[in-house]
């Protein structure tokens, strides 16, 4: 099956291909989907013809089981895709695309229910439970129908709560704003923001101190290394100048390594201040409750202490976190989210930053003290690093988003070749990557099919640059492991990735792993890479409380003295020594998956591009790859692939980007 569809929210209404992109743990080649063998009727042809999983038969089918009287078979239907699109990221179903989603218009042996029948039959289900208790609501009618001026989205029952409960409280938190004094605000501003820039340039960074200033709730977008980190130091000494106490500040992400990577980057960047700092997981800042994974401590009754809630990485939150998070604020708690909405979003339902700032601003809305302090930058003339804030920008930034786009780590062809990913732009990509610059390379051993088939082992000679850097970075980690220079191992270290879409498959991470490992052993670097040695780069997956060391996390093994091995980490500025024994789960990593890379950065990536039939080839995911990259891009596969990615969007609907206005429940008694 291939799930394209055209782009039509997108930003800016780009056109182009969208995927219902699967996330890479779900994801299952098309020869090994499972056949789901009870199954009858139209969702056992979906099933055949690879639309549906054996499992998302299965959940229907409970769904339906669990239904007093069932589910007629157009609602089974169309609660089976909505299973489908679920899994793949969604959090409800666009009607008016069920078309394209299937797209199995070319077989005449599939005849499925169109949107019209669909939406009839679910009005029809929900009037004849409707008036049922709302304690009986969820078992009664699974199904929710929502009307938005683009058509019908239908939603099962829990992800309509959260979205509505998200919506609620975002719509309650952007009706009021914070007191603060314009004065005492803009002397703040100028002490952490000093005008260093060239004249007549606007200052993002201290535009979203304003906002995060003046408004309950902030979103600071921006790729890698353009100083949100930067700007997060610097706004809480701004907040805490606003008095009448210094602030109670939480620095909370998704992930612990994420977490203690902001922590390290905030200490970092805060120098100048006296706060400590610490950061966790959202999940530990909200109280996680045993056996409850979706249950916390806080929450509306109970709400979080603090004044203001930092969330880092936000692009991996889910709807359900973003949910449990904000019923946990107290209305006068400033959030401000921080992260990179064209990234990979979370692997569960919902991608509500990239919502969030795509989302239409009201035009007409007027925050008077931001657009007071702050007028010389949203007045400012502008450059070509730091564009003129126009209208919609304008409207945006009122709304509560800044989006910083200046590349303060990273630049020239490499950012170039990010943002024309990021914006779709086929051509651009193309010129770039024949371009003939030593920063980005396109690799295409097979040559290119056209079927954008991935590298094999057909052309070994095509692979030989591939296999000399991937060699000298292996032999640099171990020279400076053997002497036990954890330092100069850790720098070797991140000196290169190798990044795949997949972890199995014939271009996962497993693959090019032993492909590496062979090429070591082959070269004489190494006598068996099975054993630990001096050298040996490592990826932990799973947490460790004890030894602050979290999934995701690599290391490399180094001698420390007698031939006794320990595993260095780095942490910000400290370099952590850990025995072996302490890291159970810890993995030999030559090449890892694109998601696990995400929050990570390297001077040179090698990025192996999935087949052209692969569902997660998408921009959001060639996007994520080149970005990690901070000086070199090889990119390893065929332009069609590349190209057919960059034009893929990867699949997300969501009712949040609606007006609040525009988006009612249909043939339901009441609201819940
Ligand atoms: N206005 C500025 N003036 C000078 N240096 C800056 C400024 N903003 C950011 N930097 C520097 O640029 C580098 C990247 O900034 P920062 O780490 O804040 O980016 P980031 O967006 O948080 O990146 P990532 O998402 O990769 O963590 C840092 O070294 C930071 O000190």
């Amino acid at each position: 099956m291939t799930e394209h569809v055209r782009d039509s929210s997108g930003p800016a209404g780009q056109a182009g291909p969208i995927v219902a992109s699967t996330p890479e743990h779900v994801e299952r080649d098309r020869g090994d989907r499972q056949t789901a063998s009870t199954a009858t009727g139209l969702l056992a042809e979906l099933n055949r013809v690879g639309v549906l999983d054996a499992a998302d038969i299965h959940v229907t089918r409970t769904i339906a089981a669990g239904t007093p009287g069932g589910l007629p078979e157009p609602v089974m239907f169309a609660a089976a895709v909505l299973v489908r699109v679920v899994r793949a990221g969604s959090v409800c179903l666009d009607l008016a695309r069920l078309d394209e989603i299937l797209d199995i218009g070319a077989d005449p042996g599939v005849a499925h229910p169109d949107s019209a029948e669909v939406i009839t039959a679910v009005r029809a289900h929900i009037g004849s439970v409707a008036g049922q208790s709302d304690a009986d609501t969820a078992r009664l009618r699974p199904l929710r129908l929502v009307d938005t001026p683009a058509g019908e989205l239908l939603y099962f029952d829990r992800y309509f709560r959260q979205e509505l409960s998200v919506r609620t409280v975002l719509t309650a938190r952007s009706a009021g704003r914070p007191l603060v004094d314009p004065e005492v605000l803009r002397a703040a501003l100028d002490e952490q923001f000093p005008r260093t820039g060239a004249v007549g340039e606007p200052d993002r960074q201290r535009l979203a101190a304003a906002v995060a200033a003046t408004t309950w709730t902030t979103v600071l977008a921006g790729g890698p290394g353009t100083g949100k980190t930067f700007t997060v130091a610097r706004l809480v000494a701004v907040l805490d100048r606003l008095g009448p106490h210094r602030q109670r500040v939480a620095l909370c992400a998704p992930t612990g390594r994420a977490a203690a990577n902001l922590a390290a980057a905030v200490a970092r960047e805060s120098e100048a201040n006296d706060r400590p700092v610490a950061a966790s997981t959202i999940h530990r800042l909200l109280g996680t409750v045993p056996g409850a994974s979706n249950r916390f401590r806080h929450n509306a009754a109970n709400p979080l202490p603090h004044d203001v809630v930092i969330v880092d990485e936000a692009s991996m939150m889910s709807l359900t976190l973003m949910c449990r998070l904000l019923e946990a604020l107290r209305p006068s708690a400033r959030l401000i989210l921080v992260g990179d909405p064209d990234q990979l979003a979370s692997v569960d339902a919902g991608a509500v930053l990239s919502d969030m700032t795509d989302r239409e601003p009201d035009p007409h809305a007027h925050n008077e003290i931001l657009e007071a302090v702050s007028a010389e930058d949203l007045a400012a003339p502008g450059s070509a690093v730091e564009p003129a804030i126009g209208p919609v920008e304008h409207a945006r930034v009122v709304g509560g988003v800044v989006m910083l786009r200046r590349g303060r780590r990273f630049g020239g062809v490499i950012a170039e070749l990010a943002d024309a990913i990021r914006r779709g732009d086929t051509s651009r990509v193309a010129a770039i990557v024949t371009g003939g610059h030593s920063e980005v390379v396109l690799c295409d051993p097979d040559g290119a099919g056209p079927d954008g088939a991935r590298v094999g082992a057909e052309d070994p000679g095509a692979l030989a640059d591939f296999d000399a850097d991937v060699v000298a970075w292996a032999s640099a980690m171990i020279a400076s492991a053997r002497v036990g220079d954890a330092p100069a191992a850790l720098r070797a270290l991140n000196g290169h990735r190798v990044l795949c879409a997949h972890r199995d498959g014939p271009s996962g991470a497993s693959w090019w792993s032993r492909r590496i490992q062979q090429l070591l052993v082959d070269s004489g670097f190494v006598a068996d890479t099975r054993v630990p040695y001096a050298g040996q780069p490592l990826l932990l997956t799973a947490n460790d409380i004890r030894s602050a060391t979290f999934n995701g996390d690599t290391g490399v093994t180094i001698d420390s003295g007698d031939h006794r091995l320990r595993v260095a980490i780095e942490r910000g500025q400290d370099i952590r020594l850990i025995h072996p024994a302490r890291l159970p789960e810890a993995q030999p990593v030559y090449a890892m998956t694109i998601h696990r890379s995400q929050g990570s950065q390297y001077d040179g990536v090698s990025v192996v591009i999935p087949t052209l039939d692969s569902t997660i080839l998408t921009r959001e995911l060639l996007y994520t790859a080149v970005t990690r990259a901070r000086h070199s891009v090889r990119l390893i596969g065929s332009m069609d692939a590349l190209l057919a990615g960059v034009d893929r969007k990867v699949l997300r609907a969501s009712g949040l980007r609606t007006p609040q206005d525009q988006w009612r429940e249909l043939g339901a008694a009441s609201l819940p």
